[in-house]
């Protein structure tokens, strides 16, 4: 399988070069040049197997031989002995047709662990048979970063730089990245937005100079390798509840669209998905796009939901790319002209099928916190915000009554203790693992959002620059 770029200019590559290459060298984003089917008989098989050993079927087809073979059984074995709860991911019934999937057992107690604690070995691996190494720099609105540091920490042939916006993250989620005290990992609080800091991070792949003196890689959504991992625990949790006997929708509380995406991807392999719901808060481009049909970016809000406070959502290019038929040209004029002017025009037909398959649903901080609260009350369970809001929008947007909906946990509770607290009176305890978080000592480096002062933090800290 060869790896095309959205924006069509880009030369296909194989696996191990779009794994270390991040961003596309047009700009665009990698995308399989097709989709693998898994058949009805592949996807019951997968009900009951072991979540390790799903991904490693899942995932085989899009290696390449060296990985497919055997290593891709033993990546997943090892990325998901990590996780803290048997299931891995396990489902947790709501009501007669809802169910929250806990994506929040792995490290660092969010979503992210389930792509980047395989990602971290995959890198490793593929590094040190090719005798390379990368710098990684990463934008986060809080838990990609985290998720990311914790699985390069350390890593001999890795070097991370990771952008975070200065004071829009929560407490926990600053501190699990910026009290890793390792070389490899330097933190910097950027003085802008998360999208300042996602803009920063395309600019510096555009600098062909820099991104091949440093050997930049990503583990944002931007790397495809990223969100072919989180496609698996839809196919866990659809197979557990009767696909393909029978079709499941999802809620996601979204931001950058790359969590949803995952679930088009499945989608994509042959789950059959009646709807993907998107949650979202004040920040809500997508939700509006959904049903209105303008794509128009405003300014990013402070959320009690940080990590989906963002306006431009960088995955979005990817459905874009499949609503126009795959046509690089068309999305490379489009994006061109959304980052001229703020408005992506899609066009209504494109719209039309967006709509088949997502729906969205927008909830405020005070919306927000009632939701907190009401499933508090009706279940005694704690949730996060992100969360909140993507089990109000399965309720709010679910297509029928009889499909089953499964709403995406992407954060644990404690991970927000403050919000949390104002909602239910009751302040959810971090894991005993992370006990001492608010008295180790913090490492960052705080930068403007100006691209020479990041280009040349960026080159003091790689090592492959260095060599
Ligand atoms: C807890 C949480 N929920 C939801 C999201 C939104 O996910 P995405 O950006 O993939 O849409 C994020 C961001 O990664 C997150 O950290
Ligand atoms: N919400 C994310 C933002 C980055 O998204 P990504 O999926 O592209 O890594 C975060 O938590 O950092």
């Amino acid at each position: 399988m060869l790896y095309i770029s959205t924006r069509g200019e880009a030369p296909r590559l194989p696996f191990d070069d779009v794994l270390l290459s991040g961003l596309a060298r047009d700009g665009g984003l990698y995308l399989p040049d097709h989709w693998p089917h898994f058949d009805a008989a592949t996807l019951r098989s997968f009900a009951g197997k072991p979540y390790a050993e799903v991904a490693a079927e899942v995932l085989r087809p899009f290696l390449p031989d060296s990985v497919a073979a055997d290593v891709i059984d033993r990546l997943t074995a090892r990325a998901y002995a990590r996780f803290g709860h048997a299931a891995t991911c396990p489902l947790v019934q709501l009501d007669p047709s809802t169910w929250v999937q806990e994506l929040f057992h792995g490290p660092t107690l969010a979503f992210k662990d389930l792509a980047l604690q395989l990602l971290g070995d995959l890198f490793e691996h593929v590094l040190a048979a090719r005798g390379e190494r990368i710098t990684i720099i990463g934008a986060t609105s809080g838990d990609t970063g985290s998720a990311a540091i914790e699985a390069c920490r350390e890593r001999e042939r890795i070097d991370i730089v990771m952008l975070h916006p200065a004071g829009r993250v929560s407490e926990v989620q600053r501190r699990q990245m910026t009290t890793v005290d390792a070389a490899n990992v330097h933190n910097v609080a950027l003085d802008g937005t998360f999208d300042d800091c996602q803009a920063a991070v395309k600019a510096m792949f555009a600098d062909t100079a820099l991104r091949d003196q440093c050997g930049l890689a990503a583990v944002n959504s931007i790397n495809v390798a990223r969100i072919l991992a989180q496609a698996v625990y839809y196919i866990t949790a659809g197979v557990a509840l009767g696909a393909p006997d029978r079709p499941v929708s999802y809620a996601v509380p979204t931001g950058n669209f790359g969590n949803v995406y995952a679930g088009y991807m499945a989608a994509q392999m042959g789950l059959p998905v009646e709807r993907l719901i998107v949650g979202s808060n004040s920040n809500d481009i997508l939700t509006r796009f959904l049903n209105e049909g303008a794509m128009d970016a405003r300014s990013v809000v402070a959320t009690l939901s940080p990590s989906m406070d963002i306006q431009v959502s960088s995955n979005f290019e990817r459905l874009l790319f499949d609503l126009l038929d795959r046509d690089g040209a068309a999305v490379r004029t489009r994006m061109a002209r959304f980052r001229d002017t703020g408005s992506l025009d899609v066009p209504a037909t494109a719209w039309r099928a967006a709509r088949d398959i997502f729906a969205g649903a927008r909830y405020d901080d005070r919306e927000t916190l009632a939701e907190i609260a009401r499933i508090h009350r009706e279940t005694g369970m704690l949730v996060d915000p992100h969360t909140a809001i993507g089990i109000a929008a399965a309720r709010d947007r679910r297509p029928d009554d009889s499909t089953p909906v499964v709403a995406l946990a992407t954060a644990h509770p404690a991970k927000f203790p403050d919000a949390v607290e104002r909602a239910t009176g009751e302040r959810p305890a971090l894991p005993p693992r992370l006990a001492g978080l608010y008295d180790w000592p913090e490492h960052a480096s705080e930068l403007p959002n100006d691209l020479d002062s990041l280009k040349a933090f960026v080159r003091e800290c790689s090592r492959a620059a260095a060599a």
